[in-house]
């Protein structure tokens, strides 16, 4: 299985844009139904009710949950959406958002939201059976201090992923992306579940055994599989491997 550094999965990523032209919602769409695909697998192994909170940033990562929440509402699940903050740059999340909650998931305000072992809505007891983390992705830089949301929402999601099932995107919201080892002194993510798209980025070499880690994203064109050698073992035409 091949990992990739921070900087090759951007470059990886720009090729996908620039060399073989598909557009920044054709790669989501394909990202975020690979993810609920994903998670539905979750739920048949770990059970409980189809409840999910979809925590989402302000770059692609954030529009791939938004694109998964959809499909996960469209699948049955009950869920609440929430936008931790907008890009100033993307023109595309307003349109992804507006159908996600037309197919049924509920828009939440992070400020509504109570962080604790678990999370939960303000005023209520109930908590979710899935948390999803879709905040940062390959593009987050670890050396950057976290600004106002991420400083008080990350250290959150951290606490509750100790005791709730986080699914990560691509991702562990925190992590340093190209680094095997990730810094003991911070509060990060104890991912239950991560979902590696196109293939694994270097961070998930420090996954905890009892991690379940999925890979999907079956979008990348054979000329860069071959270059890159990537090459994930999936079966018949799925469009997600759990290699972990
Ligand atoms: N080829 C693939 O596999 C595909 C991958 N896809 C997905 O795209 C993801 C990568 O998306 P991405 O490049 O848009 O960046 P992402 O990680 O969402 O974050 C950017 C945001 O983070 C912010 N930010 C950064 N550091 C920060 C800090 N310390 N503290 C605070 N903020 C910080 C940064 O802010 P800025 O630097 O602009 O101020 C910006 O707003 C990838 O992981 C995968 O999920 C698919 O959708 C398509 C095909």
């Amino acid at each position: 299985m091949r990992y990739l550094s921070g900087k090759e999965a951007y470059d990886l990523d720009q090729q996908l844009f620039s060399t073989f032209q598909y557009s920044v919602v054709q790669l989501v769409e394909l990202a975020g139904l690979s993810v609920a695909l994903c998670i539905n697998d979750v739920l048949a192994r770990i059970g409980g009710d189809k409840t999910a909170l979809v925590l989402c940033g302000p770059g692609n990562n954030g529009a791939d949950g938004i694109v998964a929440a959809r499909h996960l509402a469209l699948h049955g699940w009950e869920v609440d959406l929430c936008i931790t903050k907008k890009s100033s740059k993307s023109d595309i999340a307003d349109s992804l958002i507006a159908q996600a909650v037309s197919c049924g998931a509920h828009l939440v305000d992070l400020d509504s939201l109570v962080f604790g072992d678990s999370i939960s809505k303000e005023g209520s007891s109930l908590s979710y059976n899935i948390i999803v983390d879709s905040i940062f992705g390959f593009s987050f830089d670890s050396s950057r201090p976290l600004r106002a949301p991420f400083d008080l929402c990350l250290p959150g999601l951290a606490k509750a992923s100790k005791s709730s099932h986080v699914v990560c995107v691509d991702i562990p919201s925190g992590w340093n992306v190209s680094s095997e080892k990730q810094d003991p002194d911070k509060e990060l993510i104890v991912p239950s579940t991560l979902i590696s798209l196109t293939t694994p980025k270097t961070c998930a070499l420090g996954l905890p055994k009892s991690t379940f880690h999925y890979v999907s994203g079956r979008f990348i064109p054979i000329e860069l599989i071959k270059r890159l050698e990537i090459d994930i073992p999936y079966e018949g035409a799925d469009l997600f491997v759990k290699i972990q």
